[in-house]
Parts: structure tokens; sequence; C-alpha cells
């Protein structure tokens, strides 16, 4: 059934996060809401993976940091595919599912993976399928519980351009159905067809926190509020490495 929640699935408020010693998020604040594409970009060591992480709770928070709506389902797709490597794909869905519990049908399952074409990997094991496959099969893992949130870390990354549009197909469709995205990506074309708002991490701080529809009538295209706002100046004709 489609929702018309716009409600706050996930309200974010000063979070901050140190790792090492250094001070990695610098006291973040922002709503993942109901039926929204929210991308978040920004340059290498940003910060995303660790509000990911804060967020799907890898990393401990302060309880009043982040605070949840009750009965919220969360699917997760980390940066790295965390797999029964000696396992087949089927094995590592029934692990998951007593794990994590799981609402999906194994019918339902299949229609996922086909549609993604790995429905013939499921009876391999993980060990054998190629970096584009696992990041497909980590992703249906990730709607197991058939969550009202799906929070990925560079969903896309591995895959070749038409796994891409069909994965960026399938989060629309996923969207439409209710589901909320919350997804990290360095792909600023991808994120321009998909997100409906977006948020630019720099430097563990949200720099812009925006509709995609307001960032467009005031910029060219993503790329170039990304350079404008990580502060890079690009002289195509004088480049010099
Ligand atoms: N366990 C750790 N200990 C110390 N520093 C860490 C640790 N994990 C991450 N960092 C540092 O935290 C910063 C943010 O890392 P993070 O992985 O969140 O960035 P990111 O925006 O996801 O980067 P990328 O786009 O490269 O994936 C980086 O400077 C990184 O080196």
């Amino acid at each position: 059934m489609v929702s018309k929640n716009k409600g706050i699935l996930i309200s974010v408020k000063s979070l901050t996060k140190e790792l090492g010693g250094n001070k990695i998020l610098k006291g973040i604040t922002f709503d993942v809401v109901g039926n929204e594409i929210l991308a978040l970009v920004g340059p290498n060591g940003a910060g995303k993976t660790t509000t990911i992480r804060c967020l799907t709770g890898i990393y401990n928070y302060q309880k009043d940091q982040i605070i949840k709506k009750d009965g919220l389902t969360i699917g997760v797709v980390s940066e790295k595919d965390l797999l029964w490597e000696k396992e087949t794909g089927w094995k590592n869905i029934e692990i998951f599912r007593e794990y994590l519990g799981g609402k999906l049908s194994n019918s339902q399952i299949e229609s996922y993976a086909k549609y993604l074409d790995i429905s013939e990997f499921l009876p391999k094991k993980v060990h054998t399928y190629s970096k584009g496959t696992r990041r497909k099969f980590s992703f249906v893992l990730g709607l197991l519980k058939d969550p009202e949130l799906l929070i990925l870390d560079e969903p896309m990354s591995g895959l070749d351009p038409v796994s891409r549009i069909k994965m960026r197909e399938l989060i629309f469709k996923l969207n439409k159905e209710g589901k909320s995205i919350f997804y990290t990506s360095h792909d600023l074309a991808e994120v321009e067809k998909l997100a409906h708002r977006v948020m630019l991490m720099k430097k563990g701080e949200i720099e812009l926190d925006n509709l995609k529809s307001d960032i467009l009538s005031n910029y060219k295209n993503m790329e170039e509020l990304f350079l404008e706002k990580v502060g890079v100046h690009i002289d195509e004709e004088n480049n010099e490495i």
C-alpha cells in the first residue's frame, strides 16, 4: 500500500562522532522523512559512512542525538558486503532471516533477484560472486525485512550501466510503494536522476540540505554545486596535473 506519510522517521540532532581521537562528525543535524529519496554526497573522508554507521547502530551514539520513530523498520546495505562467503546465496538469506527477521517470501526474493539478473547465483556459493553480483545480492538482503526505510551506502558501486539503471528503477518503485531511501553516492548524475533531496557533507559537517528541485533552479547541475561547495575551481581549458 502506498503510504503518504511524510512524517519524520529519524531525527538527527547535533550528532558528533570521534574516531581514533579525531572529530569525524562535528554536530550534524538533519531529518530523514517518510516517502523520500535522500542522497548524501560529499568528498572522500567527509563522514558519510560514519553517519550511516551511527544511524544503523554499528557505532554507538548518545541517545538524544538520534531519535527514531517508534517501530521503524530499517533495511541496511553497508559499504562493504558482509556475507557468509562459504555459503550459498539461499543459505545467506536463511541465516539473515533468522538473525534479522524477514518478511519477504522466497518467491518475493526470487522476483527481486530475477529483476536484478542474479537469480542463477542464489544456489551458488557467495565466494564465487563478482563484485556487482555481491552488491545486488546485498541489496536484496537489505529488503528482507520489507523495511519502511532503506539505508544504502554506495549501493551502485561496481554496477555496470544497465544494472545501475535497473537498480535506480527498483529504488523508484520501492519509493512509490511507500519506502524511504537514504543513500550515499559519488555519482552526481545518478543523484540528479534519483534523489528528491540532497545533503552535501564536508569535513564532518552538513554544508547543504535542500530539495533537488531547489538546487537545480540555482545550479546548472549537481556537479556545479558540488565543486562550489567543496571549494574547487577547475579551469577546464588550462587544467594542469
Ligand atoms: N575507525 C576509524 N578510526 C579513525 N578514523 C576513522 C575510522 N573510520 C573512519 N575514519 C576517518 O573518518 C573520516 C570519515 O570517514 P568516512 O568513511 O565516514 O568518510 P566517507 O565520507 O564515507 O568517505 P568515502 O567517500 O571515501 O567513502 C575519514 O577521515 C576516515 O579516515
